[in-house]
C-alpha cells in the first residue's frame, strides 16, 4: 500500500463495506440556556485571558471581582467527585467533554459532522489560549482533538473502543487564527480492533497526520455500580 493511500479518507466507506452502518449521534439535549450562557461567557474570559499580560487593564480589580464570583459558584456546586457521578447522567460526557462539551470552557469547542464517504469532519479556528510554538496550535491539543474525533469517527463507522495506541506526524506547523480542516475516518478493522487515521490541514497544506488502534473495551461508570461504559456513542 502507498503512503498516500494510507490518508486517503474517500474510500473509507468502500473499504468498511457493509459494516459501514452509520450510528447518528443523537442531538444533545438543551440545558438550561443559562447554564451554556455562562460557559460562552468563560470562553470570552479564556480567550481575554491570554492577553492580559501586556494589557492597560487594571489587574488587581479584574482578580477581586472574578474571585467573587468564583467563590459565589464553588459555595454552591457539588464538589469533583460528585460530578463526575451525575455528569454520566442524561446527555453523559457529551455536554461536558473537553473537545466538543458546550458545558466545558476548555473545549474550543469542536462541532462535528459525520459525512456519507463514512469520514467524519470539522472546521475550527484555534486563538492563542492553544498556541504551542509562536503563532501555531500546540502539538497536544492538535492530539486532544484528533483523539476524541476518531472516537466519533469509530461511532460513525458502527465501532466502539478505547486508544490503545497512538502516533502522530507533525509535517507542517499547524497556524493559529486560520480555519483548519480536521478529518477522521476507520481504516481497517479486525475483530476488537479498530484502525482509525486522521489528518489536519490548513487549506490544502497537510499539517498533521494520526494513526490510532482502538480496542474494544469498557470501564465502569463512576456512581451507577454494575454499568460499564463501551465510550461507544460519546456518552455511554
Ligand atoms: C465519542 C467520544 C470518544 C472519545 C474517545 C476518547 C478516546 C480515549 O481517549 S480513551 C482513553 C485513553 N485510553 C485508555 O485509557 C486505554 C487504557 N488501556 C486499557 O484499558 C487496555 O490496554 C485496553 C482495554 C485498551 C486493552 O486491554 P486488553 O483488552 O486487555 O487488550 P489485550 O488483550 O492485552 O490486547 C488485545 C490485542 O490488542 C493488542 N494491543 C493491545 N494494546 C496494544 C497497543 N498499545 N499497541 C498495539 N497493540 C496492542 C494486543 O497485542 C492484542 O493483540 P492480538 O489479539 O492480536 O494478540
Amino acid at each position: 500500500m502507498r503512503d498516500d493511500e494510507l490518508f486517503s479518507f474517500e474510500d473509507a466507506r468502500q473499504r468498511l463495506g457493509e459494516s459501514f452502518d452509520p450510528l447518528p449521534v443523537p442531538a444533545i439535549p438543551p440545558a438550561d440556556p443559562d447554564l451554556d450562557r455562562v460557559v460562552v461567557e468563560l470562553r470570552r474570559l479564556r480567550d481575554a485571558s491570554a492577553a492580559l499580560a501586556m494589557s492597560e487593564v487594571e489587574l488587581g480589580d479584574i482578580a477581586d471581582r472574578l474571585g467573587e464570583v468564583a467563590s459565589l459558584l464553588e459555595s454552591r456546586v457539588a464538589g469533583p467527585a460528585d460530578r463526575l457521578e451525575t455528569m454520566w447522567k442524561g446527555a453523559g460526557t457529551r455536554r461536558s467533554n473537553p473537545v466538543s462539551g458546550p458545558e466545558n470552557p476548555i473545549a474550543p469547542p469542536v462541532d462535528f459532522v459525520g459525512c456519507d464517504d463514512g469520514s467524519v469532519m470539522a472546521t475550527v479556528t484555534l486563538g492563542p489560549a492553544y498556541q504551542g510554538p509562536p503563532g501555531c496550535v500546540h502539538g497536544g491539543i492538535s492530539a486532544l482533538i484528533i483523539d476524541h474525533m476518531m472516537g466519533l469517527a469509530n461511532h460513525w463507522g458502527g465501532r466502539y473502543g478505547m486508544t490503545a495506541h497512538y502516533e502522530l506526524d507533525y509535517r507542517s506547523p499547524t497556524p493559529l487564527l486560520q480555519p483548519l480542516t480536521f478529518r477522521c475516518w476507520v481504516h481497517e478493522v479486525d475483530g476488537r480492533k479498530t484502525w482509525t487515521h486522521g489528518t489536519i490541514h490548513a487549506g490544502d497544506r497537510l499539517c498533521v497526520e494520526a494513526r490510532g488502534l482502538f480496542l474494544e473495551a469498557s470501564v465502569p461508570v463512576p456512581g451507577q455500580p454494575g454499568t460499564r461504559s463501551t465510550v461507544a456513542d460519546g456518552s455511554q
